[in-house]
């Protein structure tokens, strides 16, 4: 990073713009819409020419999840960004990088301990963090007051999480027994969910075309068709890798100063790049972790019950920065 470039705290931007900052929430849009459509028309077409063998879609599993692994690469940075920003006087850079590397590391191993110790009320929470987490992502550009934001952001998490979990009853109750045979999921959960949350969702829809929101309705219409029609382990793994990570990192372009500046002065396709290289290393880490854990593992389904308390555990930081920075 040049000295001229503004870095991970908060600074005033030198120069004057070139680019408005506009084009990044546009790229992720366009780029998780395409994903999104191009997907479920993929796996409609596999669906019904694979013959009941169904070894596709674990590999589009791992695919999604390789690539939903980097949208939380630099929350040490926002974390650090955001502390500094509320600290009344400015502190050395380093300590504050540290302090919030800590807490963010501090946070992630109560949540991995939690989910070995406990792991049925865990995962009910993990659950609940994931389904508010994925909602808030969505609805944070829908221009609704608060009430309607947080009924949009139920639905819609519930929609992209639960509903591929209830689909496919005997994978999720696969993974549940594999984390630990004791837990059990409440009697009658999926067939709640599968009544309540697409009926939720086309109403939310509705109400988003009805007000003008178009982009907004047909977007949650796509998620609605995505999550109910494509094999549950590919609706999950294209939201997460495609969408969800897509958005998030949209959003990082205009939020992080660094890549602001870049976005500004050499647009989209460039900060990207610099985005890459900053991700690169913690993304390797969380890659190396991932793939010790799976060496172990003897089937798929195992393989996904030893990623669930990690992913629990880095989920609860993540979170956490992602809202901080949203309020
Ligand atoms: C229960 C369960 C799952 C839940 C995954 C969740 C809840 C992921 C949440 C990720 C988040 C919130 C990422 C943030 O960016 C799997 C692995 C799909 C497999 C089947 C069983
Ligand atoms: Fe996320």
């Amino acid at each position: 990073m040049s000295t001229a470039e503004p870095g991970w705290l908060p600074t005033s931007h030198p120069g004057r713009p070139t680019r408005p900052a506009a084009p990044a929430t546009d790229w992720a849009r366009r780029t998780s819409t395409t994903v999104a459509v191009l997907a479920c028309l993929l796996s409609w077409t596999a669906s019904s020419w694979d013959g009941g063998d169904r070894g596709w879609v674990w590999t589009v599993a791992v695919v999604g999840l390789l690539a939903g692994i980097p949208h939380g690469a630099l929350d040490h940075l926002q974390a650090a960004r955001l502390l500094a920003a509320r600290r009344p006087a400015p502190a050395p850079a380093l300590l504050v990088l540290a302090a919030a590397a800590t807490a963010y590391a501090a946070l992630a191993a109560a949540g991995y301990l939690l989910f070995r110790a406990l792991p049925g009320p865990a995962l009910l929470l993990f659950l609940a963090l994931s389904v508010l987490h994925f909602g808030a992502g969505e609805t944070v550009g829908w221009g609704v007051e608060r009430g309607a934001r947080r009924a949009g952001t139920l639905v819609v998490g519930a929609l992209v999480l639960l509903v591929p979990l209830a689909r496919d009853r005997s994978l999720t109750g696969e993974v549940v027994a594999a984390l630990d045979p004791a837990v059990r999921l409440p009697a009658g959960w999926a067939a709640t969910v599968l009544l309540v949350v697409p009926a939720a969702a086309v109403l939310v829809a509705a109400a988003l075309a009805l007000t003008g929101r178009t982009r907004a309705a047909a977007e949650v219409t796509l998620l609605l068709v995505l999550a109910c029609t494509t094999p549950a382990l590919v609706a999950l793994a294209v939201y997460f890798g495609g969408w969800h990570a897509v958005r998030h990192t949209g959003r990082l372009l205009t939020e992080h100063p660094g890549l602001h500046h870049v976005l500004r002065t050499r647009g989209v396709p460039a900060a990207l790049g610099r985005f890459t290289a900053l991700a690169a290393l913690p993304t390797l880490v969380v890659l190396a972790g991932l793939g010790t854990l799976w060496a172990g593992a003897g089937t798929p389904v195992a393989a996904v019950a030893a990623t669930l308390p990690v992913l629990a555990a880095v989920t609860v930081p993540h979170s956490l920065v992602v809202a901080w920075g949203v309020a």
